[in-house]
């Protein structure tokens, strides 16, 4: 059996009075695309950095693709684009992508590395200057970085932060050959309709620990029945109870599933128009959302 592209067990950091991350414990499989998500301050580049060495966790284990993930051998088949980027302005894009390639102890031809570059939008820029680069362009760059010396894992920190609506739609195509490559992708983003579009699992952290994780279908999977309604009266609304009203929409949770064919006879009786029964899906912000709420209140 390969070992996971990521395996983090028990991990904490502490900053001062301020317990950041408060034992976290994930696995990202070869191949996986695995977003990282939780509100501000949660944790997330916390185990990111401690992830590859850049905080050392108080406590806590860290495997990177089957080594310990202090090992330069792991960390040679990892690329990185950090959230706060910054790459060395004197240097063109190119020259970029070939210190990147020398650190990582990598022999990657310079067509290849032009590819890279035009992976990620940058291709007649190649011996542009990297001062002259807006802040998207930097970050695209950051991608690049990331990609070019063929890793088997990638961490990306809010990879589209800077990115205008056309960078983000390219990382997400990215990402999506990334996973058919079967790279693993560790993604922290708060693009939530982006990770639920590619990513195949989540791990959620909040004030430092993981909240919840799973696939998409199993944090998604609660569905909901939406009636769509019209003429309701007064004495129908009674019998629509505590159901919350979306627009011309009635939800019905999961747990009340059993008396919608009774509720909808009611309804039809009491003169009440039923133009819909449907099926409806949370979206990974409502569950998220969910989630960090109950952890305020708890
Ligand atoms: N170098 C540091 N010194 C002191 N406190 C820190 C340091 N780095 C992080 N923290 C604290 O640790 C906690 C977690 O921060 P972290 O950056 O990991 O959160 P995050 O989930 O990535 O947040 P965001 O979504 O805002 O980027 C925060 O309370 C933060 O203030």
């Amino acid at each position: 059996m390969t070992s996971p592209a990521v395996w983090a067990s028990g991990l904490r950091k502490r900053y001062g009075k301020r317990q950041a991350v408060d034992g976290v414990t994930f696995e990202v499989g070869r191949g996986e695309v695995v977003a990282l998500l939780g509100p501000n301050g949660a944790g997330k580049t916390t185990v990111i950095k401690m992830l590859l060495g850049l905080v050392r966790p108080d406590a806590g284990e860290v495997m990177l693709l089957g080594r310990p993930g202090t090992d330069p051998q792991s960390r040679a088949r990892v690329g990185y684009l950090p959230e706060l980027f910054r790459y060395q302005p004197w240097l063109t894009a190119a020259e970029v992508l070939r210190l990147h390639t020398r650190l990582a102890s990598v022999t990657v031809p310079a067509a290849e590395q032009q590819d890279c570059l035009g992976l990620v939008g940058l291709a007649d820029r190649a011996g542009d200057r990297v001062g002259g680069f807006s802040k998207g362009m930097q970050q695209r760059l950051g991608l690049a970085v990331a990609l070019v010396a063929r890793p088997e894992l990638v961490v990306l920190d809010e990879p589209t932060s800077a990115l205008d609506p056309i960078g983000r739609a390219d990382v997400r195509d990215l990402l999506l050959s990334l996973r058919e490559r079967e790279v693993a992708v560790l993604l922290n983003s708060h693009l939530i309709g982006e990770v639920e579009r590619v990513c195949d699992r989540v791990v959620i952290l909040d004030h430092g620990r993981v909240a919840t994780s799973g696939t998409l279908a199993e944090l998604l999977g609660q569905r909901e029945l939406r009636l769509r309604l019209e003429g309701v009266t007064a004495e129908a609304e009674s019998c629509l109870g505590s159901y919350k009203k979306e627009g011309d929409q009635y939800v019905v949770p999961i747990i009340d599933l059993e008396t919608v064919p009774d509720l909808v006879a009611a309804l039809v009786k009491l003169g009440v128009r039923v133009h819909a029964v449907e099926p409806g899906r949370i979206t990974l912000e409502e569950r998220l959302l969910d989630i960090i709420r109950s952890g305020e209140t708890s």
